[in-house]
């Protein structure tokens, strides 16, 4: 997909992985709302978006996606601003186990609702143009982490329900792909602002990823590949640091629940076809 002059909802913006997703789509001339419960970040990255790539190119719009009537009122501002949605990007999320019940309803209700609008909005077989979604995953959300069980819990129903949408047999019709961006630890606030008891075992963690931590423009060229490589229907991205980081795409490449982990050593191999499976 060429994202010039798309349409993009993107959820989490304010900061972090998401800003980093808008100035990437921003510098491809896509055309963006993000959304965040963060009015004062959200202002500030919106001025300073707005100053490099204008007013009509970039925008804000307060929204709490664990509220879904402010998460169904920031989509149809997007809608009405671009004329159509083509890329949803559902990112926004917490990590905080002692509040585990707002951490689900943040991180799995919060994409399936964005993921949901969109799919509405973008099905062909229902009148609209297409369009490609995708969710901000985890690692942990491919993989059992002791440190923050119900975390990785509400990351894997994000892994379930992408990937169930994405082998639907209507997919094709619908002309909307499904994607996982699954890194590991990533050097953002959500990270260094995290409090000792926010995860069980933090020492743990933090030695386990001293080595492995990920720069967020690392993941960031990772979604832009999922977004623009029509091919990747289905698939999880996952994001680790090998020599440099190191991405592994598992796809779905058919419907008897064939799941082709794919290696690529190489970040700028942007490709990935069937036949490349070893
Ligand atoms: N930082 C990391 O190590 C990793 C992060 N992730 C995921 O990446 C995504 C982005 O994380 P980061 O950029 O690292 O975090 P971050 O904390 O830097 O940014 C998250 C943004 O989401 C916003 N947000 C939180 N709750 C919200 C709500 N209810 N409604 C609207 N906006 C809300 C925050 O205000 C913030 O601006 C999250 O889904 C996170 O789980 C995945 C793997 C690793
Ligand atoms: C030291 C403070 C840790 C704070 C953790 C904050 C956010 C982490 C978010 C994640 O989604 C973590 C991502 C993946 C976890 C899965 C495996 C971790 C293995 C260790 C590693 O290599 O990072």
């Amino acid at each position: 997909m060429d994202v010039k002059d798309k349409g993009v909802f993107l959820t989490g913006g304010a900061r972090g992985l998401g800003r980093g997703m808008c100035q990437a789509l921003l510098e491809k001339g896509a055309k963006v709302l993000f959304c965040d419960v963060n009015a004062d970040t959200g202002r500030a990255a919106e001025a300073e978006l707005q100053g490099k790539y204008g007013a009509d190119h970039v925008i804000f719009s307060q929204c709490d996606v664990t509220d879904a009537d402010q998460m169904k009122a920031s989509f149809q501002r997007a809608v009405s601003q671009w004329g159509a949605v083509d890329i949803c990007v559902n990112n926004a999320g917490v990590m905080d186990e002692r509040i585990w019940e707002k951490m689900i309803q943040t991180n799995t209700m919060g994409q399936i609702r964005g993921s949901q609008l969109a799919l509405e909005h973008m099905r062909r077989d229902e009148g609209g143009r297409g369009g490609v979604i995708v969710n901000t995953v985890s690692m942990a959300g491919l993989i059992p982490c002791h440190w923050f069980p119900a975390y990785c819990a509400s990351k894997h129903a994000v892994v379930g329900y992408t990937t169930s949408w994405a082998r639907n047999p209507m997919a094709g019709a619908m002309g909307v792909r499904w994607c996982c961006l699954c890194p590991v630890s990533v050097n953002t606030d959500m990270m260094t602002s995290l409090q000792e008891d926010q995860i069980f075992d933090m020492d743990n963690f933090r030695e386990r990823a001293a080595d492995t931590m990920l720069q967020p423009e690392e993941v960031v060229q990772a979604f832009m590949r999922l977004v623009e490589d029509s091919d990747n229907n289905g698939a999880i991205l996952e994001v680790w640091r090998g020599k440099g980081a190191t991405y592994r795409k598992r796809q779905l490449v058919d419907m008897d629940g064939v799941s082709n982990p794919m290696v690529v050593d190489n970040p700028s191999q942007t490709s990935l076809k069937p036949s490349d499976v070893k």
